[in-house]
């Protein structure tokens, strides 16, 4: 912050809006009167205290980050005491100066900045020697040990979105493993994407008597989990699009024979396709032929590039309608199974379990229950990234809150500083979340691809996660014991 501006602040906490804004007007009215050579526009526009204070008062009239649509008291308290460890009024805590929040910077520069700090780290191996210049080789050839994409090399994504969005389908088969419908594309230059077809329109709400596991996926939560990932500065969702596809053309004409002989007109006259699987593999059908979904673009070989598939994820649910999981029904899980084990060091040390909170984060921004594994590239051992894939179970309810899904931040009682840097950011604004993404996911070709009432919620969601974690460090009395500088964003 300058420091006309902590000035103006200072001055405006001592004496009060009112009385600043008085003796404001004096001060204008006394310039005016003494000295009528210059105009009182010209004398005013050339205080930098005015200036940092018609700021200060425009903020407090209108605060437009998540705290304008949604206030929390503990979410306030936890932003003035970020702020206050940032100008050094708290003793014996300090905040790096990368973190420091300025009022008026958007959440646009913020990140940025941010993420010009965040390491490179070493590139897949299969992948160095790759002379392939299609937008998929440039996008393998820059997956690092840190991060699935990196945000500078822009075009890279925005190409390859372009090229899955638009490319000619040349094969298209059905994608075993996992619950939901899925079909492997292959397009005309050899690449693959994974597309997800759409079962619920936008309007329709998951029913409140399902369990997260008889829901359907929804292809616009796999688009929205690409894009808040992305938002949230951690580059570790796979690129996601929407694409309309069609029936006759890329699912009968170049369907593999399975396919083709599982395609059929249906009564409405719409060709449709079916498939059997573990649970949701009824019937998919274009209307009358054209069906939108979403496509992931394809991660790399998994020859070439190995990720330690089916790793249980600690906060697995389970897929029972009567039986809760060891951690739903134990509030000392995670001090007792991950952050105090000393028989399984994965979880004390190294940055799995921030890893782990970031991804509840996510999930429970966009209400996704649905982790019983997690991914990551083997070559890079323990010290990489966790795949944020599979975010096809969110934004089912925009009026509740996954509460359960935040248990990893709630029984661990820790997040990583990037990560409150940015929700802190986000709730003081100028910026939404809500915002923000909106912004992000104009770009997709079946934009809108969120109804306004979910990203509303993700206001709502910011301040409920800085609630908890304010809840945290109320309770362990330590601000260091919840917020871990690991130096990873
Ligand atoms: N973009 C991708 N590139 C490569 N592999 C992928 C991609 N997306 C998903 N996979 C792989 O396919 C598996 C199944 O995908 P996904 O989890 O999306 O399916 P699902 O039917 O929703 O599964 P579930 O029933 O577990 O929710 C993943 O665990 C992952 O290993
Ligand atoms: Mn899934």
């Amino acid at each position: 912050m300058t420091s006309p501006k902590l000035i103006a602040l200072w001055i405006t906490r001592r004496v009060g809006w009112k009385t600043v804004s008085g003796l404001l007007c004096v001060a204008v009215m006394t310039v005016f009167v003494v000295d009528n050579t210059q105009t009182v526009h010209q004398k005013i526009q050339r205080s930098a205290f005015f200036e940092a204070y018609m700021r200060l008062l425009a903020q407090q009239s209108s605060p437009k980050g998540c705290r304008a649509n949604h206030s929390f008291r503990e979410a306030d308290m936890l932003l003035q005491l970020y702020n206050n460890i940032s100008l050094g009024r708290v003793k014996r805590i300090s905040i790096p100066e990368l973190y420091h929040l300025g009022d008026a910077q958007n959440y646009t520069q913020f990140l940025n900045t941010l993420i010009s700090k965040r390491k490179r780290g070493p590139l897949l191996q299969g992948y160095l020697n790759n002379t392939g210049g299609s937008t998929w080789d440039r996008f393998y050839k820059s997956i690092s040990q840190y991060h699935l994409y990196h945000p500078y090399e822009n075009n890279v994504i925005n190409d390859l979105l372009k090229d899955v969005s638009t490319r000619p389908i040349v094969s298209s088969a059905f994608k075993g493993g996992g619950s939901q419908f899925k079909m492997l594309l292959t397009f005309d230059n050899g690449a693959r994407g994974l597309f997800k077809p759409m079962r619920y329109p936008r309007g329709v709400d998951t029913f409140l008597n399902y369990f997260y596991f008889d829901d359907f996926e929804r292809h616009t939560a796999e688009i929205a989990g690409y894009h808040l990932d992305k938002v949230l500065g951690f580059h570790r969702a796979p690129p996601t699009v929407g694409r309309v596809v069609n029936m006759t053309l890329d699912v009968l004409m170049h369907g593999t024979s399975e396919v083709k002989n599982k395609t059929y007109v249906s009564p409405d006259g719409n060709l449709c396709v079916h498939n059997h699987c573990r649970l949701h593999c009824d019937h998919i059908c274009g209307s009358p032929e054209l069906l939108e979904g979403s496509v992931s673009v394809f991660l790399p070989n998994e020859t070439l590039s190995p990720r330690s598939l089916n790793t249980r994820h600690p906060y697995s649910p389970i897929w029972r309608r009567t039986i809760k999981a060891e951690w739903e029904s134990d509030p000392t899980y995670c001090e007792r199974r991950l952050k105090n084990n000393k028989n399984n060091t994965e979880y004390t040390s190294g940055r799995l379990l921030l890893d782990i909170i970031d991804m509840a984060i996510l999930d429970f921004f966009t209400g996704n229950m649905d982790r019983h594994f997690y991914e990551r590239f083997t070559e890079f051992g323990a010290d990489t990234f966790l795949i944020h894939y599979d975010n096809g179970k969110g934004f089912g309810r925009a009026k509740d809150d996954c509460m359960t899904c935040l248990a990893p931040v709630q029984q661990c009682c820790m997040i990583r500083l990037s990560t409150l840097a940015k929700l802190v950011k986000l709730y003081q604004g100028p910026d939404s979340l809500g915002q923000v993404l909106r912004d992000s996911m104009t770009s997709d070709p079946l934009s809108p691809i969120l109804l306004d009432h979910h990203l509303d919620a993700l206001d709502r969601r910011v301040g409920i996660v800085l609630k908890t974690i304010h809840r945290c460090i109320k309770g362990k009395t330590s601000w260091s014991s919840v917020v871990i500088d690991d130096g990873y964003m």
